[in-house]
């Protein structure tokens, strides 16, 4: 189990004497909440926004710092490997609840090491044409549930720029490549349809290349088009200026990563389970700090959760979602049809609101989800459907009828969102218990404080987020 030395992950939403029983010891009761709710929260770093800082810091042309990064275990894994390939990383304290800045310093990137990718889609397919610009071997591996996420396509990228890569023809972790010092670029074309992060990936090595990179997907779909904006969005912002010339088709010139100074936003995918609270529980749930603008995809959740019923209030820098009287106070909320190729990391909790509607939903566009942290689709109706539930899956969606449901094990498949989903449908039915809290570390180590302050008024300390950090 990882244990963010910045979270104290084991905080409980009950008080001593009335923490319920769980039919296996060690699975997590998800509390139900009896009332209204009215809390404000401010949430960590944005993980897709840190992890692709922390590339573009350590691949800069000096030394720079990021404010308010998140720390969790997939930016703790994407530290450690590029720490692997020579580049220093500091912690700078500040006395941040979420944990201290980070200073970067970017250095000969040497081979040699072995990466543990643990189940980051972001460390597998950012750091591979990164360890291509180092000198020396360098392989890459991570959990059991990583060697079955979808690798062809970094491994087809690097091969057709070049580099020395081997790997049995799984398409999958590990693999290993053997760096040259240099990549020459050019002209390649992949097939990013099960994952915008083969795209992301290459788009952020790419001005180190030789001639930088004219990248065309082949595929059909490509999924989380925010996500590959963002990239474009955090390149232009380091003087890397990427043209599309028509869809699909991404050049980047060569030249230099500009060293800059960032402060990263909060993490508005992770905002979703509170805000989707809100929408069971009724009352409101206000996340601060919500940026004016942003690429990332958790701002559609301002969209996403009034088609629930919800109203969305943007003032003074915060989002605020009222569910009204909520299913708990004996209100209803319809189900949706909707397309979430997008934004597929907020459906898992989409889809946990769907669940407790009142009318049919179906949720299209989210087929790559089945090579996420685990098959979400089949995670997602067989969970729920444990629970009394009526989902059925197709290739690409699910579709949620309404059913009374009852209380259960609820599995996480070592998933954070399913750990997360099933906290929502919790709030609202009795006796469900999750297996597997601690996959929230992966990009929330605080998830449980978190959801403790939100459901129990339990107010967030020092006690329950930083125990260890010593920083206070
Ligand atoms: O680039 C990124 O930071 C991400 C891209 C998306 O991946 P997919 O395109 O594989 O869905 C998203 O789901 C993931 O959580 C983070
Ligand atoms: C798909 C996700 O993660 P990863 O970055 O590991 O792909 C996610 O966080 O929903």
């Amino acid at each position: 189990m990882f244990v963010s030395k910045y979270s104290n992950p084991e905080f409980s939403p009950y008080d001593d004497d009335s923490v319920p029983e769980t039919t296996v010891p060690g699975n997590w009761p998800a509390p139900t909440v009896s009332h209204a709710l009215s809390e404000s929260l401010s949430l960590p770093g944005s993980k897709s926004l840190t992890n692709r800082e922390l590339v573009l810091a350590a691949l800069a042309d000096g030394p720079s710092v990021l404010h308010s990064p998140l720390h969790s275990r997939d930016s703790a894994l994407m530290i450690e490997a590029l720490r692997a390939l020579g580049v220093g990383i500091t912690e700078v304290p500040t006395g941040n609840v979420f944990g201290p800045d980070l200073a970067i310093t970017p250095g000969e990137l040497e081979g040699g090491s072995s990466i543990d990718c643990g189940l980051a889609g972001t460390v597998m397919r950012f750091l591979p044409p990164v360890a291509a610009l180092a000198l020396g071997p360098i392989a890459f591996d991570g959990d059991e549930a990583a060697r079955r996420r979808p690798m062809r396509t970094t491994i087809d990228s690097l091969r057709a720029l070049g580099v020395d890569v081997s790997a049995d023809g799984r398409g999958t972790l590990p693999f290993s490549l053997y760096g040259m010092g240099s990549v020459a670029g050019g002209d390649i074309s992949i097939d990013a349809s099960a994952s915008s992060q083969f795209v992301s990936g290459l788009l952020l090595a790419a001005a180190r290349f030789d001639n930088g990179l004219t990248l065309r997907h082949t595929g059909e779909k490509l999924p989380s088009m925010p996500h590959i904006e963002m990239t474009i969005a955090c390149l232009a912002a380091r003087g890397v200026i990427v043209e599309s010339p028509e869809p699909g088709v991404w050049v980047v010139p060569a030249g230099p990563i500009r060293a800059i100074d960032v402060e990263l936003e909060p993490d508005l995918s992770n905002a979703a389970p509170f805000l989707a609270a809100a929408v069971v529980a009724g009352g409101s749930v206000t996340i601060e700090g919500w940026p004016a603008s942003t690429t990332q995809v958790g701002a559609d959740l301002e969209q996403l959760l009034p088609l629930f019923g919800a109203t969305a209030t943007r003032a003074d820098g915060a989002l605020t979602i009222n569910g009204g009287t909520g299913v708990i106070g004996g209100g209803s909320y319809p189900g949706i049809e909707l397309d979430l190729s997008t934004g597929g990391e907020l459906a898992p909790a989409i889809v946990a609101l769907a669940a407790l509607a009142s009318s049919p939903s179906t949720i299209t566009g989210i087929g790559h989800l089945r090579g996420h942290e685990t098959d979400r689709l089949a995670a997602l109706s067989a969970e729920i459907n444990a629970l009394g539930g009526a989902v059925t899956e197709f290739d690409d969606g699910l579709h949620i009828e309404p059913r009374k449901l009852h209380g259960g094990v609820w599995h996480s498949y070592e998933d954070h969102r399913m750990s997360t989903a099933g906290a929502i449908i919790g709030l609202a039915v009795e006796g469900v218990e999750i297996e597997g809290i601690d996959a929230t570390a992966k990009t929330l180590p605080q998830f449980p404080a978190l959801w403790a302050t939100l459901v129990g008024d339990v107010p967030l300390t020092t006690t329950n987020t930083t125990t260890s950090l010593g920083l206070l």
